[in-house]
């Protein structure tokens, strides 16, 4: 029997098992995983099986360029999947956490995508010395970041979303669907006002969900996080994903060194201990999450 043809689309929206594929004619159709398990999302490509008007089956998910995942002893989650670069939304106020923007950029690391430290709501001027200040070791690091205010515009986002796919990450109420809705006139992604309105809690975005840009390029918003685990890392990678920490690889006395209190350890005063700590700290996390359950 001749095999009809799987039209190619790409998740635009990933709500539990609940898909959007948009076909490459604009066509948005509901779109469900065969089997039980559904590990798709939003930023897939995938070839479906047209299943009536409006709805397919995803026959299969596409490779990957790259997937922002996070895991860690309880759950697992998809963040986004082929993304070109992911823009970290901080702010001003309230105040966010360091060690979450730093366990993105490892993930970021060790997928090889591009990150982008965005601090938003530059207008609240009283916070920003604080924020700028939470910052700076990233800056040090080489990480790019950006201050804008997503009220006054989002215009110095623009060079670089051009042509890419980018997602939106970082805790709740920073203002990722703000910028969406500044930088995608049509987007109408629910803020926090309107979560107010209707009393629905404190996270707005609640799933996943892709708009293009008009220009090219297109942009996820994805729903505010609170915890990034980073369990499906190989301990062995880990290391890697550390920038700073790569000059000083291969300098230790044992090939295995974990940097922690080894003789002739070559990496461990050359960093800073803030950064070791945290790579200490996701270690554990790591052979522990690996460790078999009883
Ligand atoms: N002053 C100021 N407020 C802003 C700015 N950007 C966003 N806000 C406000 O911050 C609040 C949270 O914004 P959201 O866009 O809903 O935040 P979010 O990061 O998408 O939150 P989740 O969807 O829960 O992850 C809203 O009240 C926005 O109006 C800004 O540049 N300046
Ligand atoms: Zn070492």
């Amino acid at each position: 029997m001749k095999k009809t043809a799987q039209p190619a689309a790409r998740i635009v929206s990933a709500h539990g098992r609940h898909y959007v594929a948009r076909l490459e004619d604009g066509r948005e159709l509901q779109a469900f995983p065969r089997g039980k398990k559904s590990d798709i999302a939003c930023g897939d490509r995938v070839l479906l099986d047209i299943q009536g008007e409006d709805q397919a089956r995803i026959a299969e998910v596409l490779p990957r360029t790259s997937l922002l995942y996070r895991k860690d002893m309880w759950k697992q989650k998809m963040v986004a999947a082929n993304v070109d670069l992911v823009a970290i939304v901080v702010a001003t106020e309230p105040s966010f956490s360091p060690e979450l923007v730093a366990r993105i950029l490892v993930a970021c690391d060790a997928q090889q995508v591009d990150a982008l430290i965005v601090l938003n709501k530059c207008d609240l001027t009283a916070a920003l010395p604080a924020a700028r200040a939470a910052l700076e070791p990233f800056r040090r690091l080489g990480y790019n970041v950006l201050e804008l205010s997503a009220l006054q515009g989002a215009d110095a986002l623009r060079p670089h979303l051009a042509g890419r796919t980018a997602v939106f990450t970082g805790q709740s109420g920073m203002g990722k669907s703000t910028l969406v809705n500044a930088l995608v006139p049509d987007a109408r992604a629910a803020t926090r006002e309107v979560s107010q309105a209707l009393d629905s809690g404190k996270h707005t975005t609640t799933y996943a969900k892709l708009y293009d840009l008009a220009g090219g390029g297109a942009l996820i918003d994805s729903p505010g996080l609170q915890e990034f685990g980073l369990a499906q890392l190989d301990v062995n990678d880990l290391e890697q994903a550390f920038p700073d920490f790569r000059a000083h690889l291969g300098s230790c006395r044992f090939r295995d060194c974990a940097h922690d209190s080894e003789p002739g350890c070559g990496l461990r005063d050359h960093v800073a201990p803030d950064r070791l700590a945290l790579y200490h700290l996701l270690r554990h996390e790591i052979t522990t999450a690996a460790a078999p359950q009883y």
